[in-house]
C-alpha cells in the first residue's frame, strides 16, 4: 500500500524508506547499499553489468541522505524546449519510447511523462510511483557496453570497468531521460575522470533510420573528487549568487550548468564544440563528437595524421586553434581556461572543443591569466608537433584586441599576416632563444585587471601604451581604436593588412594594428549625407500624413455620436 502523508517527518521518512524497501524486494529499485560500502545492484537495474561496484567510502558518502525529490522538479532541467519544440525530432523519440514503453494513457491524454505540475501532498507516494514507473527502462542501461578507441592508460581502463556503478540519484535521472525520449539507451563510458564520467548514449528517432549517438556527461558529488572549482565560479557575474561553498550537490549542478551554458554560447557562435541538448542537476545530454558505431573522435594529444603534408596539416591545425581562441574570446566573451590537447577532439581536420565546465566570463578576475595559460599549452603541444609557433604575447594580443576579423577565413589570414609582419630573423637560432626568453617573461608577467590590482597607478601611467600586457583591456585604447575605425570609414582601406605592414607598423608589438577594420557599422557611421536625406525622407513622410490627420475636436465628435447610437 502506497504511504500516506503525514505530517510528521520522522513516520514520513520510514513509511518512505519502508515503501521503497518494499519496491526495492520486488526487484524495481536498488537496494540501499549493504555490507559496508558495496553497492548491491539488483538485478533488474545491473542485468547486463558485470559484478563489480565495490566503491571508495567517499562516493557513498554524499549519497547518505539521498532523496529523489529534486530529481521529479521539472524546475531543475534545461533544454526542455527541445521537447515541446514542434519541429523538434524529440517529440518523434518521445511518443515512440512512450509507446514502446506502455504510459499509453499518459501518451493519449498528451501529458509528458514528468509532470510539470508539482504534487502539494503525498510527496513521497508520488515519488516513489514515478520511481516504480521509471524501473521499466532499467535493461537500456548498458554500462558494460564500452566503446574504446583511444590510446587511454590501463589504469584508466580499469576505472571504467570499477565505475560501472551509478548512483541512485544518476541512475533516476537517466531512467528519465530515457523516458522522455532524450535517449532511447545508456552504453558504456567513453571516459572516466576525477570529476566526470562521459557515457555513449543513443537515440532511436524512428523505427528503421540510424541511431543518432549522443554523449552524457555525468558530474561526480563525492566529496574527494572535487578540485578547486572555487577559483573558476568565484567572481564571475553569472554565478553571483554564489558558489554554494558546503553543499556538494548544489555546486556540482551549478558546474553542470556553467557548462550547458558554455557549450550554447559556444554552439551559436558557430564554434565546433557538442550541441548541448538537456541538462538535469548534475547530468548534461549533448551531441556526440564522433562515428556512427559509437566511437568517439580522439583528443588532439592522440590525433594520428596520415599523409605527405603532416607538418602542414599541424599548422594549419594550429591556426584554425588561434582562430577559435580568439572568436571564443571576442563573440562568446569566454576564456576556456583549461584549454589543451586534453580537452580538443579532432576528426579531419577539424578541432572540436569540448570541457568548457571551468570557461569564464571576460568579467572574471583572472579571466587574462587563465587566457595566458591556454596560449601557453596550446604553443606548447604544436611546438612539440614541430610548428613554428607564434609568440604568447603576439598571440594573446591577437585574441584580445577588440579590432578586427572574428570569423573565418579572415581569421586565418590574419595570422597568416601575424607570420609575415614578424622580424625576418625568426628562423635563426638566436631568434628562437629570444623568443623563449619572451614567453618566459610573459609568462611571468602580472596582469591587473582593473585598476585596483595595478601596484603603482603612477609609475604604470608613465609607461608607454604598447608595453602594458593590458593594452587591449583600457578604455581609452577601445575607444581610440572604436574612433580610428569611424574615420577609416571616411578613407575605406586605410589601416587595412597590406598598409600596416608596408609601413612597418605591424612589426613587433604593433600586431594588433594589422587587422583590417572593415566598414563599421551602426547608425554613426553611416555617411553625413546619407544621413540628412534620410532625415529628410522621414520629415516628408510625417507631413503627408499629418495632412490626413482628423482634427481632435472633429474625432471627438464623431466618438461621441457612435457612443450615444449605440445606446
Ligand atoms: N560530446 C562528446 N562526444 C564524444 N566524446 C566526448 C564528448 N564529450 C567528452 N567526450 C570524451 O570524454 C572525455 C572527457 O570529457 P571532458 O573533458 O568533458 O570531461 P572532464 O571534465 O575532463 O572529466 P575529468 O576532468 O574528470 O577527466 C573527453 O576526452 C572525450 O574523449
Ligand atoms: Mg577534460
Amino acid at each position: 500500500m502506497p504511504p500516506v502523508w503525514c505530517a510528521n517527518d520522522d513516520l514520513r521518512r520510514r513509511q518512505q524508506l519502508r515503501h521503497r524497501r518494499d519496491l526495492a524486494r520486488q526487484g524495481l529499485v536498488n537496494q540501499r547499499p549493504q555490507d559496508g560500502n558495496v553497492y548491491n545492484p539488483s538485478p533488474v537495474m545491473e542485468s547486463t553489468a558485470p559484478a563489480v561496484g565495490a566503491l571508495p567510502a567517499a562516493d557513498y558518502v554524499h549519497d547518505e541522505d539521498e532523496d529523489l525529490d529534486d530529481i521529479f522538479d521539472s524546475a531543475d532541467e534545461s533544454g526542455h524546449d527541445l521537447l515541446h519544440n514542434p519541429s523538434s525530432d524529440l517529440n518523434k523519440a518521445y511518443n515512440r519510447q512512450s509507446q514502446l514503453h506502455g504510459s499509453a494513457s499518459k501518451v493519449a491524454a498528451g501529458v509528458p511523462a514528468s509532470s510539470t505540475q508539482k504534487p502539494t501532498a503525498n510527496t513521497f507516494a508520488s515519488v516513489d510511483d514515478q520511481v516504480a514507473e521509471l524501473s521499466k527502462h532499467a535493461g537500456k542501461i548498458r554500462l558494460d557496453n564500452v566503446k574504446q578507441t583511444q590510446e587511454r592508460d590501463k589504469d584508466k581502463a580499469d576505472r571504467a570497468t570499477a565505475e560501472l556503478v551509478l548512483d541512485q540519484r544518476t541512475r533516476m535521472i537517466l531512467l528519465q531521460m530515457i523516458n522522455q525520449g532524450v535517449v532511447s539507451e545508456i552504453h558504456g563510458a567513453i571516459s572516466t575522470g576525477k570529476e566526470a564520467n562521459v557515457y555513449g548514449a543513443v537515440q532511436y528517432l524512428d523505427n528503421d533510420s540510424t541511431p543518432i549517438q549522443r554523449a552524457i556527461k555525468v558530474y561526480k558529488t563525492a566529496i574527494l573528487v572535487f578540485k578547486d572549482r572555487e577559483r573558476y565560479i568565484a567572481g564571475e557575474h553569472r554565478f553571483k549568487r554564489g558558489s554554494e561553498k558546503g553543499n556538494n550537490r548544489k555546486m556540482v549542478k551549478l558546474w553542470a550548468e556553467k557548462e550547458f551554458r558554455n557549450l550554447r554560447r559556444l554552439h551559436s557562435a558557430g564554434i565546433a564544440c557538442p550541441e548541448p541538448l538537456r541538462l538535469k542537476l548534475h547530468v548534461l545530454v549533448m551531441e556526440f563528437l564522433g562515428d556512427k558505431r559509437g566511437y568517439a573522435f580522439p583528443r588532439l594529444r592522440d590525433a594520428r595524421l596520415t599523409g605527405d603534408d603532416v607538418d602542414e596539416q599541424w599548422k594549419n591545425l594550429y591556426v584554425q586553434l588561434l582562430g577559435i581562441m580568439r572568436r571564443l574570446y571576442q563573440v562568446c566573451s569566454l576564456v576556456h581556461a583549461d584549454l589543451s590537447e586534453y580537452n580538443i577532439l579532432y576528426n579531419d581536420n577539424q578541432l572540436y572543443i569540448i570541457d568548457v565546465s571551468q570557461s569564464v566570463e571576460h568579467d572574471h578576475p583572472r579571466s587574462l591569466e587563465f587566457l595566458r595559460m591556454d596560449i601557453k599549452n596550446v604553443n606548447d603541444f604544436f611546438r612539440r608537433q614541430g610548428v613554428d609557433t607564434l609568440l604568447d604575447r603576439t598571440i594573446f594580443n591577437f585574441i584580445t584586441v577588440p579590432e578586427g576579423p572574428v570569423s573565418e577565413p579572415e581569421l586565418s589570414k590574419a595570422i597568416e599576416r601575424l607570420y609575415e609582419v614578424r622580424p625576418a630573423a625568426a628562423e635563426t637560432d638566436e631568434a628562437v632563444a629570444e623568443m623563449e626568453v619572451d614567453n618566459e617573461v610573459f609568462r611571468n608577467q602580472y596582469i591587473p585587471q582593473t585598476l585596483d590590482e595595478l601596484y603603482d597607478i603612477e609609475k604604470e601611467a608613465d609607461k608607454p601604451v604598447d608595453e602594458l600586457v593590458y593594452k587591449h583591456m583600457l578604455a581609452d585604447r577601445v575607444v581610440a581604436d572604436k574612433k580610428a575605425g569611424e574615420e577609416g570609414s571616411q578613407s575605406s582601406d586605410e589601416g587595412s593588412v597590406d598598409d600596416a605592414a608596408a609601413s612597418g607598423k605591424g612589426s613587433g608589438d604593433e600586431e594588433w594594428f594589422i587587422f583590417d577594420k572593415g566598414a563599421p557599422r551602426g547608425k554613426k557611421h553611416e555617411d553625413k549625407d546619407d544621413k540628412r536625406s534620410h532625415k529628410q525622407a522621414v520629415k516628408e513622410e510625417k507631413r503627408e500624413k499629418r495632412k490626413e490627420k482628423i482634427p481632435k475636436a472633429v474625432k471627438k465628435r464623431l466618438v461621441s455620436t457612435t457612443t450615444r447610437k449605440k445606446k
